[in-house]
């Protein structure tokens, strides 16, 4: 039993999804392309990084080995580790979603058997209806965006004339999201929080996943900066998750980052917020520290997604994973005996893709702990795989879908 920590490394696809082609996303492959663009050179950025990509950790949790099955190819320019430890194996999504709640909670055993409604991709992208409503409910003067777009080229566009109007900026992806762009001292940051929930209540009928909150700082085009108080309002889960299931036995979960918002704090006994994967580890690796027998301690690296994949930067996602696989050693320094680790992701964001969303692709599983055998897992069907392995590892009875690999 001992205890279960489950990292998400958020957009770390690895390619291969059968159903990539229904999403325009055949050939997408997150590790792959990284992992090719370094080897030719086209990963180096004076200061930050050079060379192939080099993550000689993962690589012997069986990264290369995962790669293979899930894409068919091995990723280039990354040296075969001499031994592989731990099981390692890949994962189809089945929540037709390639959005973060639906890969986090089908990670968690409960995967989204309906449809997410979406806002469309040409023209306008809210109707006018629901702008009224948001105008008059939330008080503001009117909306700037109104359309598909990437975050941080929105408010370079846009967020001089916030500034000037009051206007918050509002945009989707193709994700099922309403996100709210506002400056933090102009706009304020609370009365932008405060948007965001009496929007949250009117997407509700539309089956909207989530409304964010992506506050900004700085006074021109050139100098705006997303902060760190991004806040997502999500929708619960349709079924309880791992993390209701582990609350009802008394277990204790603590969600590090975003994962308490992404659970509509759902089944999470204590929520750890920290801004960037560095300061992400820090919290993971104390809550290591004070994680009893029997708990789950999960947490998501958001940067790969946030600050490289949807910013089509290879350098930066290369150097992110670089950076993530030096601390692995640390956390397997705070194992004790019968501990399990899981590292997965939870959807793709290719950065050599075109556009700037996620792309469909599998996902990696390297599970590892004391006295945990190396072995292949294969290619699994759903990630509720993950849920019912950490539900058989924490002694807890199972759920409705998945099965563990253990
Ligand atoms: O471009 P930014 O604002 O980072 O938005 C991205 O982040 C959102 C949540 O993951 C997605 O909907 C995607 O569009
Ligand atoms: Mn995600
Ligand atoms: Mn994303």
């Amino acid at each position: 039993m001992a205890r279960a920590f489950l990292f998400v490394l958020d957009s770390f696809g690895v390619g291969g999804a059968r159903d990539a082609e229904d999403y325009g996303d055949l050939g997408s492959n997150t590790l792959g392309h990284i992992a090719e663009f370094c080897a030719a050179g086209a990963g180096n950025r004076a200061g930050l990084r050079e060379g192939p990509l080099h993550l000689p950790n993962m690589s012997s949790l069986g990264l290369l080995e995962i790669a293979k099955l899930a894409s068919g190819n091995y990723p280039d320019g990354m040296p075969m580790p001499e031994r592989v430890f731990g099981l390692y194996g890949a994962a189809n999504e089945v929540s037709r979603g390639k959005d973060t709640p639906s890969g986090h909670w089908e990670i968690a055993g409960t995967p989204v058997m309906f449809d997410w409604g979406y806002f469309p991709g040409e023209g306008d992208a809210f109707l006018p209806e629901l702008i009224e409503a948001i105008c008059r409910e939330g008080n503001i003067p009117g909306i700037l965006g109104n359309c598909h777009a990437s975050g941080t080229e929105i408010i370079a566009r846009l967020g001089e004339e916030h500034i000037r109007t009051g206007k918050p900026i509002c945009y989707t992806s193709s994700d099922s999201v309403f996100q709210i762009a506002a400056h933090e001292t102009h706009f304020g940051l609370d009365r932008l929080i405060k948007l965001c929930q009496v929007v949250r209540e009117l997407l509700d009928p539309l089956n909207i996943g989530r409304v964010i909150a992506r506050p900004f700082v700085g006074e021109t085009a050139e100098t705006f900066e997303r902060t760190g108080n991004r806040r997502d309002f999500s929708v619960p889960p349709p079924e309880p998750t791992l993390l209701d299931r582990l609350i009802q036995e008394g277990r204790s979960v603590h969600a590090i980052g975003k994962i308490g918002d992404i659970f509509a704090h759902q089944g999470v006994s204590r929520v750890i917020k920290a801004n960037g994967n560095a300061a992400l580890m820090d919290a993971t690796l104390s809550a290591m520290d004070e994680a009893a027998v029997g708990d789950l301690v999960f947490t998501n690296f958001v940067d790969f997604d946030m600050l490289y994949g949807h910013r089509r930067d290879v350098p930066g996602y290369a150097a992110a994973l670089e950076a993530f696989d030096r601390a692995l050693p640390d956390i397997h320094r705070r194992l004790k005996p019968g501990d399990l680790v899981i590292l997965t992701a939870d959807h793709g964001c290719d950065p050599t893709w075109r556009g700037t969303d996620h792309t469909r692709e599998r996902v990696p599983i390297m599970a590892f702990g004391p006295g945990i055998r190396s072995r292949s897992i294969g290619l699994r069907s759903t990630y509720a795989d993950i849920a019912e392995t950490i539900a058989a590892h924490l002694s807890i009875p199972p759920g409705p879908h998945g099965r563990s690999f253990l």
